[in-house]
């Protein structure tokens, strides 16, 4: 999946034209959870339904499985899975009539039924009246309700808004459980850390324009370089070593910090070279929270800070869905 140049924007009650997507480029690996992040009011919501066709873009591409969309959506649509809002169950009926009705309706087999409840762990729940289950339990009840037609692409917008955390938990096994059989699922959230953990890779966006993307663990890479924390017998003389180096070291109680993203690797040869060995070696990483504040720090709705330069620290390699 993929949009080029997409750009939406709305006139406001006063006539003046607001900027919701300004030029958005995105890419959206083939597998694999992909986030699509920013704070509120970054033009997620208004990217996803401007890829289901469910409104028209100013300008810019967009492609589902190759096909330029909205012009070719009705030969993908069937490939797409998504939950934008809250679908309508009957509260009387229980998980398993709801999804057999659907299913009846929308000409799927019906033994995909439990199927789809095992996907979304369900199944043990599933003769229980739709009103007795909680909101995540409801929550998964619809991602069940999309797999019926076998969707090879997911898109979820804000699936874990107002969740428990038990709820959030369950919903991101659910995304992890697709991913692992090969569906591709994009998500959005202006949440980070309730997606940091499941996405495999990300798309920061904020006032509709992407800012970073690539996998969590190269994104994490470019926060504030990675500090190490080091224990070794004799810190006074292990810094005098490191610093020769040219590194910036720091002593921190009994340890010693190294910052500037050094490797681990290269400090535990260089102190082993003077017969200093290490004890103990934390490499403190960034948490892509931290990344994603930083790079959308001033980028909320209403603020018209200065970009802060191209972030991109990856390209997604590979096929597109
Ligand atoms: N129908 C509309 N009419 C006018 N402005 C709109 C409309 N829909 C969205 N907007 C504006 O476009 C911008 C992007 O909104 P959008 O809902 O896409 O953001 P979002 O990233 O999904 O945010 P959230 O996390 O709050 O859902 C916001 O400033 C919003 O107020």
């Amino acid at each position: 999946m993929s949009t080029r140049g997409l750009r939406k924007t709305y006139r406001s009650r006063t006539g003046r034209r607001a900027v919701a997507v300004g030029g958005l480029d995105l890419d959206v690996p083939v597998g694999g959870v992909h986030g699509f992040l920013g704070p509120n009011g970054a033009g997620k919501t208004t990217t996803i339904r401007m890829l289901l066709g469910l409104i028209r873009a100013d300008s810019g591409t967009m492609s589902l499985f190759g096909q330029e969309v909205p012009q070719r959506l009705p030969e993908v649509i069937g490939r797409v899975g998504a939950i934008v809002e809250q679908p309508k169950f009957f509260p009387s009926f229980s998980g398993r009539k709801n999804l057999s009705m659907l299913a009846r309706a929308i000409d799927a087999p019906t033994r995909l039924v439990d199927v789809v409840l095992s996907d979304v762990g369900l199944l043990d729940r599933a003769d229980d009246r739709y009103k007795g289950y909680s909101l995540g339990m409801k929550q998964r009840l619809a991602i069940a309700a999309t797999l019926l037609k076998d969707p090879d692409l997911l898109i979820f917008d804000e699936p874990t808004n107002g969740l428990d955390p038990a709820g959030i938990r369950e919903i991101r096994g659910t995304m992890r459980g697709l991913a692992d059989r090969g569906k591709t699922v994009l998500v959005s959230s202006h949440i980070l850390a309730e997606v940091e953990q499941v996405a495999d890779t990300v798309s920061i966006i904020a006032r509709g324009e992407l800012i970073a993307s690539g996998r969590v663990a190269d994104l994490i890479g470019t926060g504030a370089a990675a500090t190490v924390r080091v224990g070794v017998a004799e810190p006074e003389r292990a810094q005098q070593v490191l610093g020769a180096q040219g590194w910036t070291v720091r002593p921190d109680g009994r340890y010693l910090l190294v910052d500037g993203g050094v490797p681990p690797a290269h400090i535990t040869q260089a102190l082993a070279a003077h017969q200093l060995f290490v004890e103990e070696l934390v490499p403190l990483r960034a948490d892509l929270e931290s990344v994603f504040l930083e790079l959308t720090a001033g980028r909320g709705p209403g603020t018209h800070a200065p970009p802060t330069g191209d972030a991109r620290p990856t390209h997604h390699a590979g096929e597109e869905s």
